[in-house]
Parts: structure tokens; C-alpha cells; sequence
């Protein structure tokens, strides 16, 4: 429970001045005495769920912001206690650019004896002040910002307990067994690890606010396993993929949900079939079927931090049955003991049930405690991991694949959520969740395929495979493939079908189209990226096993072993699950929302983050118009979009922006042609051109950027209007701040600066933004500005030498067009933006803007302008 030590900040300190980690699991307050100047000390807090992990003596603070509050990345930063000219001076650049998540920090030395780094991060409410008070340090956090005492604390708060699950809400009609994980308070730390203080006990009392989303069990999966029949139709359930936690990790973060059995209370013991007691110390974590308690043998006195054991409970007639059986005939100890010796294996990653019985109208199992699941870690931040690490973790699975399917068992459940890591060694890794293992070669004979033998779509649909969708008995080319299916989803963060509300069934097809298509599968995951060449060789090989067909673990091991030793990792060394570039910088934000019958027009759409932005809505089965200057150029992308994402609805129209009569011919034909309009994404852009001015005469970079789109907005919006709910998307940049609207000189005929003029333009798409939601308000036409971090792309065609110097210094924190993209694609279809309008957003959340960008009189000023520079009258 309490971080003392151990993985939360090795992590944490693990690199320079900032780092990731994995998010401390509750609330924690301590005093650092500057005393024990050798000793390490952790501090850490959970306020409404933020943290901030503290560690005085290596000099390093850390906060990661929520979750729970924003759909994209973790942020990690971390600072010297008392920060340091180096590090405030990095954290300047840093937060100018947008590369970290900061938005205002504060340092002083008022005396000797107090000194603060004070941060904020774009959470609103983070703030993180810290503060020295003689020979002791204290952490005071508050809401607003501004230094605050702890009285003032939101720590105070009470968290409500979740309310029992009412009989009718338990059993309903649903999908099949969709698992989510909630991480009741996270585990951080093995349990095994540190010991709860008094303060920390009593910071325990304090509960949590959970909020109940009910995601009903499937009425199968509850059944006994011997009562359940095998469906011979395939049932055509409606499934939302990302409704799964390990269908899309990111998306279930910090979404609490009610498991089918109503919970039992903390402190209950429990008797197994041989007799020995074990108390439920605390509940860690509850998917739909079980909850997973920490638990210890009931005569010992132990804190949470010290159960060596973990109890997984369920219904009494649900798929812990199924697990007991597995448990209790393929994997004994004892055989894994033997197992370990014959095939000279230093580790085995198969769970040994040390107890199980029944509770009431539970039944429950007990193993020694594993760690966290590889689905708690993702939650925490890490929406895809390093290749080393998938590789690591592909490589001890099928280890302990090879074990069960020797002994006759397939797993069929293969996700983040049933595998366990030890967080203490981060070496040893467990397959856990045997709730739909199945015995497919009983006695040593294999059975038969037959479709339909079994309840269809079973398991984790976004990860099982396609003997699973079919309802055909899983065996070990099942398993080898959803095996296959994860480690895609872990690197690249997506699957084809991973993003798209389908039904189970048309999952299903998508996987059999890829099936036979490999190169495609892997194209579309990676996008631009290049691909593992590991990853390819393993699904090349295992979509092609037979159904009876005996793999062969050891080419399939091999080819994975040789790419990891390449990379210079091994089986020996600690899993390193942080992608920190990525995770930092990466900014990949995913939602499931369709856009079929929707038409977007997006600017500037044959490259860079246009073309992105194209294939991403294309996806969602959007009408796009394609709107570019050079047609070519425009074809050639608007093949490569209708070949990745199938749709065939993309059409391309020719618009110049540097020229208005273009605009206007433009804006006729989609006037005349076009039935609605529901987004239109004011993306093209120009900058840091030498000097130059447009047909119309004016500046090259204002009259593209800013009076290009805001001629072509005003003639296309009545047709906004009247599609609503529609959205406008400008593209504005961070570099917004790089100029001042010159009113006096909007063309820079007097003083041409590029960079200046280029963040006029930036300025001048804000403002504009903030002036359209005025006056747009009730229309249901709403806009919005977006700063798409740095993305390498050719915008920067024109930069001069030095900034090109500069630009290859920052290349290691910039986007791809993927990760550019995203925060355009976040303001065109989330749906809660709906109720906002005239925000500037970054990293798929609101932004912080200069305050030139904020001045609503210059933006009225500069609306006059515009209308008088193009000759209209727009109110
Ligand atoms: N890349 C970055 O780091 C950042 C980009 N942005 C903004 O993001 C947007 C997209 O930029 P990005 O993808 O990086 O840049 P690219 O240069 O890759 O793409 C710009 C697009 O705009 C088109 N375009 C340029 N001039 C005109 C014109 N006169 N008429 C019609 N289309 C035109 C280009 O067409 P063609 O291919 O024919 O040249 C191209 O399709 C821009 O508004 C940019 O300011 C903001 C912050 C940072
Ligand atoms: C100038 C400069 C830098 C580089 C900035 C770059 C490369 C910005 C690119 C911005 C873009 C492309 C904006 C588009 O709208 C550093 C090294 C951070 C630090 C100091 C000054």
C-alpha cells in the first residue's frame, strides 16, 4: 500500500531530472527529516487521485498527475528539492515548448531555513509546494495553486464506500466475459515489501470516492462451468472494445467498477479445505468477475504490506471453479518443480494455488502473492512498452505456455490483466487468470475442431482468437495467437479492431482478414513506425499453426531471444516497463467514437499531421474532403488512406489558401455539393517562408495561416449551422507566443521578421478561435484552437540554419504525425467537448495560452480587421 522503498522510486530516480514512474497507490503524507541525511526517504501523496512521490536526499520530487482527469499520457517531472538554476532554467524551456505538462512553478530562497519549489501542472488543480522548516521538510498541497497549510488539504476528504451490488444489477444480459480491472488502491510495491506507520494507518481510514459504473457479468461465465452449454450459433453480441481495460488500457483508467459478487468486508477470515484461516487484510483491485484481496494467515498480525499472499474471489459457481480444476490437475507445484529441473529453467511463471475453498456463496484461491498485473502498470501510465520489454515478456509466457499445454491445458485468456509481475525483482512474470482454461487434448487426444462447441467470443475480446470467437475449443495455436495479439497492442498501443465499437463478431472478421495478412496487421499497427521484425517472424509463424499442430516453442523463443539479445536486453534484467519518450512526449490519446455519416473538411491534408489527422477520421468512417493545393501530391495520400482504413468515401477538392478567389471557388462547390458539414479542421500552414505575399497582397504566412481559413470559415458557415452539432478545429501552435499582432503593420510591409510574422498568424488562429465561440454561442457550432506539439514534419521546410541546429537539439522530444495528430483528432470527437468552445488545447486537454492570446478586445479587433482586409461583413 504505502510506498516506503523499493520499484516506485527506483523508478523515480532512476533518470536525470525527470523520470517515470508508476503512480503511488494512497495517500500519504510524511515528514522528511534532514536528519537522516543518508537515509532514503519517500513521500507520496494520492489527492483526488494525483501524487507526488518526494525524495529528499538524491534530491528528486516527482508528480503524476491523474488519469482519471485526462484521457491522455501520464506526465511525470521531477525536480531538485529546492531546485537548482540548471533545473529551473530546463524546466523554463521545457514548459515553453509544452514538452512537460507544467504551467507555472515558483522557486525562492526566502531565508536559510525555507526554501520551495512550488509546481503546477496542467492539471488545474495540481500544486505541489515544498516548503523546509528548520531541520525538516514538509509537503503542503492545495487546490488552487498557492502555498496552503495542510488544514486546508483536500487530504481530508472522505472517501465513500462503494454501495453493495444490488441482485438485479448483478446478473443482466451482456457480453461475453469483458474483464476489467480496478485497481482498488494500487499496489505499488510487492505486498511483501515496508510496513504501515500509525500516521499511515490512519491514513487509511480515510475512503476513497467510488463511483459506480456497472458493467454487468456475463450470466455464462457465472454459471458452472458443467452447467454451461455450448452455443452452436455464434451469438452476435454488441461489444465496446474499449470498454475492456485491456482492450484499450488507457481508457479504463481509474474507472471503478463493481465486480458481480458483492465485496467482503477487510478483516473477514476465511477457512480453505485444509483448515487454515486467512484474513482479507484489503481489497486490491475487482474486475467483473472476482476482487483480489491482499490476505495473510489468520494468526499472524499483519499490515497489507506484509501479506505474502493474494486471494482471489468469486462466485461460487463462476470460473474460479474452472481455475480450482487447472490448478488442482495441471499445476501442481510439484510438476513445476520438475518441469523447472528437466528443462533447466531458472523461473516458471505458473502460480501456485496454495489454498482454496468456499465462503459463503464465494469461492476463493490463494497464491502467493505475484506483484501487480501488467494491466495496472499500463494503467499507470505506460499505454505502450518498449520492444525489450515485450519481448522479455513474450519470452517468459511462452515458458509458461509450453508448461500448460503440455499438460493439456490452453489458457484462452490472454491479456495485461491475467499477467502478474513481481514488482520487488520486475524479472519474474506470471500467467495468471485460468478462469477459460480448457483441456483440449484429454487423455493425450486432441479434440476436434468443431464451431460452436463452446460459448462463442469467450474471454478478452479484443485478444482472443479465432477459434475462440467461433466457439471452437481453444488450443495451443489459440493461445500463441492472442499471445501474438498482445504484443502488438503493447507495442504500438493498437490493433485494427481495437479503436472501433464493433460487434463481436465483426472483430472477429477483422481478425480473419489479417490473419492471412501479416505485413498488413503489423503496417497497420506500427503506422509510419518501423516494426518489430521479431514480432512479424512470431505471427507469421503462429497464424499459421494448425489447429492440432504442436508449435515449436523453441523456434518460436529463439527468434524472439536473438532480437532481445541484439538490443541488448536478456531474460536476467529487470522489465523496463517505462517508454519514456513516448509517454512524455507521445501524447497518443484513443476513443472509440465513430464518425459514420459525418462529413470533415480538413486543410491541408496530403502530409504531415493533415494526412494523420485524415486516415485517423477516415478510420472512424467519416465522408472526408480533402482539401489541398497540389493534387497530386493530394491522390497520392488519399490512395494510401483509402487502402489502410478501407473507407472509399475521401474525396479531394483543390484549395489555395494563398489566394482567395480559390477560396471562394472552394467554398461554392462544397456549398453547392455538399448536404452537411461537421467538422472543419483549419489545418494547413506555412511557416518561416522568406518573405512573400499572397495573390491578394497580403503577407504570406498571415494570409495562409489566418486570413486564408477565416475567409474559407465564414463561407462555409451556414453550412456549419446547419449540421449542427458541428465543430471548427484551428491549428494554432505554441509558437503563438513568438509574435504580437502588429495592427498597425498586419502585412509586415515595415519589419519582416518570419518568426515573428509566422506567430502573428499562430496568435491571430486563437484569437479567432475565441472571437468564433462568442460569437457562435447556441448554434452548436463550437471551435477550437489546438497546439499540436512539435511533429516532424515538413513544416519546417523554411527554418533557418540556427533553428535547424535548435530543431535537431529537440528531435529527441518531438512527435511523429501520429502523435501530432492526436490532439486535432481529441477536439473533433470527443464527445464531452461538445459543451466547450474557444479553448486551446495541447496533448489532448486544455492548454494554457499567453495572455495575448487571452485578450478578447485585440481579438475583436482583429476580426474587423479580417473582415476589412477580405472586403466581407461577418457579425
Ligand atoms: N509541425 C509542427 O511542429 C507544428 C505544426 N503546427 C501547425 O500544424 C499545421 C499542420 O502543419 P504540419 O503538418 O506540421 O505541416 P506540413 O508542412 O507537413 O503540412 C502543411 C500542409 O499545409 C498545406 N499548405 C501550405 N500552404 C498552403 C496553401 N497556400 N494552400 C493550401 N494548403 C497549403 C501544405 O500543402 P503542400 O503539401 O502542398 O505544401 C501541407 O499539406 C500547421 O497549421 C502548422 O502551423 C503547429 C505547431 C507545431
Ligand atoms: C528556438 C529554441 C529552441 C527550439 C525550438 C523549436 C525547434 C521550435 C519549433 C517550433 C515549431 C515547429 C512550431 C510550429 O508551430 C529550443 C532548443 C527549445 C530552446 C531555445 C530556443
Amino acid at each position: 500500500m504505502i510506498v516506503r522503498s523499493g520499484s516506485a522510486r527506483k523508478a523515480l530516480c532512476s533518470s536525470r531530472n525527470f523520470s517515470h514512474t508508476i503512480r503511488a497507490p494512497t495517500i500519504r503524507e510524511e515528514t522528511i527529516s534532514s536528519d537522516n541525511q543518508k537515509k532514503s526517504h519517500a513521500s507520496s501523496y494520492d489527492l483526488k487521485n494525483r501524487t507526488v512521490y518526494a525524495r529528499r536526499n538524491r534530491r528528486i520530487l516527482g508528480l503524476v498527475p491523474s488519469r482519471n482527469t485526462y484521457p491522455a499520457n501520464d506526465h511525470v517531472i521531477c525536480v531538485s528539492y529546492n531546485a537548482s538554476v540548471t533545473t529551473v532554467l530546463w524546466l523554463k524551456v521545457a514548459a515553453w515548448f509544452q514538452i512537460l505538462p507544467i504551467v507555472w512553478w515558483e522557486t525562492a530562497r526566502p531565508n536559510r531555513n525555507c526554501g520551495f519549489t512550488a509546481i503546477r501542472a496542467k492539471s488545474k488543480l495540481c500544486a505541489f509546494i515544498f516548503e523546509r522548516h528548520g531541520r525538516h521538510a514538509r509537503i503542503c498541497v492545495k487546490d488552487d495553486g498557492f502555498i496552503s497549510d495542510q488544514k486546508s488539504s483536500p487530504l481530508s476528504r472522505k472517501r465513500k464506500v462503494s454501495p453493495p451490488v444490488k441482485e438485479e444489477e448483478k446478473v443482466s444480459q451482456t457480453t461475453s466475459a469483458v474483464i476489467t480491472q480496478t485497481p482498488v488502491k494500487r499496489l505499488l510495491t510487492s505486498p511483501r515489501k515496508g510496513k504501515a506507520s500509525p500516521k499511515v494507518k490512519e491514513q487509511e481510514e480515510v475512503k476513497e470516492t467510488i463511483s459506480v459504473t456497472l458493467q454487468t457479468p456475463d450470466k455464462t461465465s457465472l454459471a458452472s462451468p458443467r452447467n454451461r452449454k455450448a452455443s452452436p450459433q455464434v451469438k452476435e453480441e454488441e461489444v465496446k472494445p474499449m470498454s475492456s481495460v485491456s482492450q484499450s488500457p488507457s481508457k479504463s483508467k481509474g474507472r471503478k467498477r463493481v465486480c458481480a459478487v458483492g465485496p467482503v468486508p477487510e478483516g473477514t477470515v476465511v477457512c480453505d479445505q485444509s483448515s487454515k484461516k486467512w484474513k482479507l487484510v484489503e481489497l486490491l483491485w475487482q474486475t467483473e468477475l472476482d476482487l483480489t484481496y491482499a490476505v495473510c494467515q489468520a494468526n499472524q498480525q499483519a499490515g497489507s504490506n506484509e501479506c505474502k499472499y493474494m486471494l482471489r474471489l468469486g462466485a461460487k459457481e463462476g470460473h474460479l471453479f474452472n481455475e480450482q480444476n487447472f490448478h488442482l490437475r495441471a499445476a501442481k507445484p510439484d510438476a513445476v518443480e520438475k518441469w523447472l529441473k528437466l528443462h533447466k529453467l531458472d523461473f516458471l511463471g505458473i502460480p501456485s494455488c496454495v489454498g482454496f475453498g468456499l465462503h459463503e456463496a464465494y469461492r476463493f484461491l490463494v497464491f502467493p502473492s505475484m506483484g501487480q498485473t501488467l494491466q495496472t502498470v499500463m494503467d499507470e501510465g505506460n499505454c505502450t512498452l518498449p520492444e525489450k520489454a515485450v519481448l522479455q515478456l513474450a519470452l517468459r509466457l511462452l515458458d509458461a505456455l509450453e508448461f500448460i499445454h503440455e499438460k493439456e491445458y490452453a489458457h484462452a485468456d490472454i491479456h495485461a490483466g491475467n499477467i502478474y509481475i513481481n514488482t520487488d525483482s520486475q524479472t519474474e512474470v506470471f500467467l495468471s487468470g485460468f478462469g477459460h482454461a480448457f483441456r483440449f487434448c484429454p487423455g493425450g487426444k486432441h479434440v476436434e475442431y468443431r464451431q460452436g462447441s463452446r460459448t462463442a467470443h469467450q474471454g478478452n475480446i479484443t485478444f482472443i482468437s479465432l477459434d475462440s470467437h467461433k466457439g471452437a475449443g481453444p488450443s495451443c495455436r489459440s493461445d500463441l495467437q492472442s499471445l501474438g495479439y498482445c504484443m502488438l497492442y503493447w507495442m504500438t498501443g493498437s490493433l485494427p479492431w481495437s479503436h472501433l465499437s464493433q460487434t463481436s463478431s465483426a472483430i472477429a472478421a477483422e481478425k480473419e482478414r489479417y490473419i492471412s495478412d501479416i505485413p498488413g496487421l503489423v503496417r497497420c499497427c506500427y503506422k509510419q513506425k518501423k516494426a518489430s521484425v521479431a514480432l512479424q517472424d512470431y505471427l507469421t509463424n503462429v497464424m499459421s499453426l494448425q489447429y492440432t499442430e504442436k508449435p515449436d516453442y523453441t523456434l518460436l523463443k529463439a527468434g524472439l531471444h536473438e532480437s532481445l539479445q541484439k538490443m541488448g536486453g536478456s531474460l536476467k534484467e529487470s522489465l523496463n516497463l517505462m517508454h519514456l519518450h513516448r509517454e512524455m512526449f507521445g501524447g497518443q490519446w484513443s476513443s472509440s467514437t465513430r464518425l459514420d455519416g459525418k462529413t470533415v473538411l480538413i486543410t491541408g491534408a496530403n502530409t504531415g499531421i493533415g494526412k494523420e489527422t485524415t486516415r485517423d477520421l477516415a478510420k472512424r468512417g467519416a465522408r472526408i474532403i480533402m482539401a489541398c493545393r497540389d493534387l497530386e501530391k493530394a491522390e497520392r495520400a488519399q490512395k494510401e488512406i483509402m487502402e489502410d482504413s478501407g473507407n472509399q468515401n475521401i474525396v479531394i477538392k483543390k484549395l489555395d489558401l494563398s489566394d482567395t478567389k480559390s477560396i471562394r471557388e472552394f467554398a461554392e462547390l462544397i456549398n453547392n455539393e455538399e448536404r452537411a458539414l461537421h467538422i472543419l479542421i483549419n489545418n494547413a500552414g506555412i511557416m518561416m517562408c522568406p518573405y512573400s505575399k499572397t495573390a491578394d497582397g497580403f503577407e504570406m504566412q498571415f494570409g495562409v495561416n489566418h486570413l486564408g481559413h477565416f475567409l474559407l470559415t465564414f463561407l462555409l458557415i451556414d453550412l456549419l449551422k446547419r449540421s449542427a452539432p458541428s465543430r471548427i478545429i484551428n491549428l494554432s501552435s505554441m509558437a503563438h507566443g513568438w509574435g504580437t499582432i502588429a495592427l498597425d503593420d498586419i502585412n509586415s510591409e515595415r519589419n519582416y521578421h518570419s518568426r515573428r510574422a509566422y506567430g502573428q498568424s499562430k496568435l491571430a488562429n486563437i484569437l479567432f478561435t475565441r472571437s468564433l465561440a462568442k460569437k457562435l454561442k447556441d448554434t452548436g457550432v463550437t471551435a477550437y484552437a489546438v497546439h499540436p506539439g512539435i511533429v516532424r514534419t515538413e513544416l519546417k521546410r523554411h527554418m533557418n540554419l540556427g533553428l535547424l541546429i535548435m530543431w535537431k537539439i529537440v528531435r529527441p522530444f518531438t512527435k511523429t504525425s501520429v502523435q501530432g495528430a492526436q490532439t486535432t483528432i481529441y477536439c473533433a470527437v470527443q464527445p464531452e467537448l461538445d459543451k466547450e468552445s474557444g479553448g486551446y488545447y495541447s496533448n489532448c486537454r486544455p492548454s494554457r495560452c499567453t495572455r495575448a492570446a487571452r485578450d478578447d478586445e485585440m481579438a475583436e479587433k482583429l476580426w474587423e480587421l479580417s473582415c476589412k482586409m477580405l472586403g466581407i461583413v461577418w457579425d
